[in-house]
């Protein structure tokens, strides 16, 4: 058997692969984590489903993906096959959706089928394949490192020898349950024993028969009684039905009575009135002959030519059209009145509102009146304090006349005098400095002279210049005394010029003063001699204003008048209109109860026709009557004669007895058939127990049986167990020969030139490695990759021996190795080549190993490289016809 190809659709880290595998060795190789074991996961999960690979449908299932698809097509014995498995994982849980396994010769569908069909085409189930073809990962070591018994459940189970032991248990099982049963069937013989003598077989029978005599006997009382019932009840029926026409003819006979009765009474009623018809015709002539007077009276009154309805009626009509007319022009007139009274209206309003206008015109000129005169007051005023006030300007000015400054040039003459006054001043001063200075010279000159010296060198003096210029000296000072005087005498009179100046100033100022008021005084007088000119006008205005209202007022009344005397003059004409129109009603009147007594005559002659036809349909009428009495007496003779009083009391004296007797029977029947059924009730129960009898004595005759053919099978299932037994030991003894050869023979290839020198397996799997110098070791004290290869060898010679073991063309599956390097060092490695070379050389057609061990890269036919990209985190499978070596890795 070899896997061809193998297609992959987000399964675990493989979005989407799809490749080969050839015969030979290919090496699966790739970095941690990249997915190697996933495809061969992938190879084992297409054959024998997730629980081989102790998966779950959800974990195998690419994380995020709503389906997986795996394909794998693989030869066997020359055929080729194609596994498909389909897995949805769009609801809460993956669920397989298709599983098809197709061949040369059919296809099957689902898991179930599909799965065994794989089983019995390899012949092994999945832990069989795990066992020996397929190595997985971290697990080389498992059958080794098992405690004796583990491996030799393993094994066993691996060499089918455990179904020998399982067999031979399910017939010690089975031999226990025989015997069980067999104990059990006994049991139950006793008790059926024991119910068949409980029942008393002959008083049952006995009882069976009374119970069906009696039975007989109620059945023909019954039948009696109810015929006895049948006749009871058409005598019944008989007398009812002669009863029931005896009333009928009674009460038609009653009937009958009735209508002839009511006949004779209406006839009678119909007498009466005609007679009161008659008379009433009578009056009614009567009546007509009077008012047929009456009415020609009145037609004569009334100057009528004829007496005819329509006549009056025309006369009538003309008379209330001329009225009609009349109250028209009642109406028109009324209308003018009204007119005529508006218009008067209108025009007293209109003089009333005019003259109240002219009044106010007039109030207002008066107002006005008395305003002027109040003006011209104020002007006289005004212009009276504009007189005195020239009279005092009159008075100032006249300051001016004597003195020497002009008016208007006061203050000018108050500055020149005031700069002369200065001037006048500084000169005085400057006499009065000089004649100081002239006197202290005396002085000092009269000192000196006093004392002999001269008074212009000091030296005393002898000669006369000295007294020259003393006398000089005061000439001067009478001079300048002289001059002194002048000046003061100049400053006096300009400071009383300037006193002059100042008072002269004063009435100027007054006199601006006096000014100013003539102009505002001015300025007044002139407002209101305009005002009072306003006020004029306007008065005047007022004034003719009234006088044009005081017109018009009079006008209107003069329009009132009139109109009032038209409406005077048309009332009286409504007057005279109203007497007219109320002449007509009169007229009316009579024309209208003539009219009315015209129409009374008529209706009383109706009045007589109807009666006349009345009385002759009441007698048609009565006529009729007459005769149904007469068939209706003559139905009552005969119904009389009918009626038979013995007959109808025989029937009812029957109806009393059957109905007394239908009664009575009921009663009894209803007893009789509830005897009949407690007897039938009670033969029932009698019936049944017979027949739990005989199914008691049936079943006692198959329980023999049973327990008769329970001895003999549980004799032949006590040979079947020890048979498996001792064929258990046989095979196992066999097996356990052959696969110690085989054992040594993988050995010897894979430690050749070693230092052990065979291995020895016993009856209950346990190994001793025996070294070369004789001596035994246990193989748990092998070194790690010792372990390794002699697991490994394990393996073949199982493999081999499982292949061997199976008759005819052995399947040999692919033997599958997962990372069996791990605990190799590289010359093991080498060991490792050559085991697996033996392999292929044995006739494995197809070894699949995981490593990333060069020399077993080297060693390949094929190679298949995974390759996981970190960035989508989805593995990829590249496959390479040429072996060639990695680069690193
Ligand atoms: N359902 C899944 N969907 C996506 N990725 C998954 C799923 N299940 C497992 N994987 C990923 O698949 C990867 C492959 O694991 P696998 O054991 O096949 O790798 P390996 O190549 O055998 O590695 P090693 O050399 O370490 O044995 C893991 O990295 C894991 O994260
Ligand atoms: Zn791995």
């Amino acid at each position: 058997m070899r896997f061809d190809r193998l297609s992959l659709q987000n399964f675990k880290c493989f979005e989407d692969a799809d490749f080969r595998l050839d015969t030979g060795v290919t090496v699966v190789h790739g970095v941690n984590g990249s997915g190697k074991s996933s495809l061969l996961e992938a190879c084992f999960f297409a054959l024998y489903g997730a629980t081989a690979i102790d998966r779950t449908l959800d974990e195998i299932v690419t994380i995020g993906a709503e389906e997986t698809t795996v394909d794998l097509w693989f030869t066997h014995e020359g055929e080729s096959y194609h596994l498909h498995r389909r897995i949805r994982a769009t609801g809460e849980r993956a669920v397989t959706a298709d599983c098809t396994l197709e061949g040369p010769n059919s296809t099957l569908d689902g898991v179930g089928d599909v799965e065994d069909r794989v089983r019995s085409m390899l012949r092994m189930d999945a832990s069989a394949f795990v066992n020996s073809a397929f190595v997985r990962q971290g697990e080389i070591n498992k059958l080794i490192e098992a405690s004796p018994g583990d491996r030799k459940r393993m094994i066993d189970r691996l060499l089918q020898l455990g179904r020998l032991e399982t067999y031979r248990e399910r017939a010690a099982e089975a031999r226990l349950g025989v015997e069980n049963l067999k104990e059990r069937r006994s049991g139950r013989l006793d008790s059926l024993e024991e119910q068949i003598a409980e029942k008393d077989e002959s008083t049952l029978y006995e009882r069976a028969n009374a119970l069906e005599s009696a039975i007989g006997d109620l059945e023909s009382e019954i039948e009696q009684l109810e015929s006895g019932r049948e006749s009871a009840r058409e005598t019944l029926s008989e007398a009812e039905s002669t009863l029931e026409t005896h009333e009928q003819r009674r009460e038609e006979l009653a009937t009958i009575t009735e209508r002839i009765e009511t006949l004779q009474e209406r006839i009678a009623e119909d007498e009466r009135r005609r007679q009161e018809l008659a008379e009433t015709i009578t009056d009614r002539r009567q009546e007509i002959e009077t008012r047929t007077d009456t009415i020609e009276t009145r037609a004569t009154e009334l100057d009528l030519d004829s007496t005819d309805p329509d006549a009056i009626e025309a006369a009538i009509e003309a008379a209330r059209e001329e009225k009609e007319r009349l109250t028209e022009a009642i109406m028109d007139l009324r209308e003018a009145v009204q007119g005529a009274e508006h218009e008067a209206e209108t025009a007293t309003e209109r003089a009333k509102t005019l003259q109240s206008r002219a009044t106010d015109r007039r109030e207002r000129a008066s107002e006005l009146e008395t305003k002027q005169s109040q003006l011209e007051a104020e002007i006289e005023a005004e212009r009276e304090a504009i007189e005195e006030a020239a009279a005092e300007i009159e008075t100032h000015l006249s300051a001016f006349t004597a003195a020497s400054i002009e008016y208007g040039e006061g203050a000018a003459a108050i500055e020149e005098r005031r700069e002369a006054l200065e001037a006048a001043r500084e000169t005085e001063t400057e006499r009065r400095e000089e004649l100081a200075t002239v006197q202290s010279r005396i002085e000092e000159a009269e000192a000196l002279l006093e004392a002999g010296k001269c008074p212009e060198c000091g030296q005393p003096v002898d000669g006369a210049p000295e007294v020259e210029s003393l006398e000089a000296d005061r000439e001067e000072q009478e001079r300048l005394e002289a001059a002194l005087e002048s000046e003061r005498e100049r400053r006096r009179e300009l400071e009383d010029e300037l006193d002059a100046a100042e008072a002269l100033r004063e009435h100027e100022r007054e006199i601006e003063g006096l000014i100013s008021t003539v102009e505002s005084h001015g300025e007044r007088l002139a407002e209101k001699r305009d005002s009072l000119a306003e006020t004029r006008t306007r008065r005047d205005e007022l004034q003719s204003e009234a006088t044009d209202l005081e017109d018009e007022a009079a006008k209107a009344e003069k329009t009132a008048e009139k109109a009032q005397k038209r409406a005077a003059e048309t009332r009286e004409k409504i007057g005279e209109h109203n007497q007219e129109r109320s002449e007509y009603a009169d007229h009316i009147e009579a024309l209208e109860s003539l009219l009315e007594t015209v129409e009374a005559v008529e209706s009383l002659r109706e009045e007589i026709e109807r009666a006349q036809e009345t009385r002759e349909s009441i007698d048609d009428r009565n006529d009729e009557r007459r005769e149904t009495l007469t068939e209706l007496r003559e139905r009552k003779r005969t119904l009389d004669e009918q009626i038979d009083d013995e007959r109808v009391e025989q029937a009812r004296q029957n109806r009393e007895d059957a109905t007394d007797y239908l009664e009575q029977v009921e009663t009894e029947l209803a007893e009789k058939r509830e005897q009949h059924d407690e007897h039938r009730s009670e033969l029932g129960a009698v019936q049944n127990e017979l027949e739990e009898l005989q199914a008691l004595e049936d079943q006692r005759a198959a329980v023999t049986e049973t327990v008769e053919a329970l001895d003999s099978l549980h004799a032949e299932l006590s040979e079947l167990e020890s048979m498996y037994a001792r064929l258990r030991t046989d095979l196992r003894q066999r097996n356990v020969s052959r696969l110690e050869a085989l054992l040594n023979e993988t050995f010897d290839l894979v430690y050749r030139n070693d230092s052990y020198a065979r291995i020895e397996l016993d009856g209950d799997y346990e190994l001793t490695v025996y070294q070369k110098d004789g001596s035994p070791l246990s193989p748990d004290q092998l070194s790690g990759g010792e372990r390794a290869l002699f697991n490994l060898s394990l393996r073949a010679a199982i493999y081999r021996l499982l292949v061997e073991g199976i008759d005819g063309a052995a399947p040999m599956p692919p033997l599958i190795l997962d990372e069996p390097t791990v605990f190799l060092d590289s010359g093991h490695v080498s060991q490792l080549v050559a085991l697996v070379e033996s392999m292929r050389d044995l006739g494995v057609e197809q070894i699949i190993v995981v490593s990333h061990d060069e020399e077993l890269i080297g060693a390949a036919d094929d190679l298949v490289r995974v390759e996981k990209d970190p960035t989508t985190n989805r593995s990829t499978v590249e496959t390479d016809g040429f072996v060639l070596p990695e680069a690193d890795d």
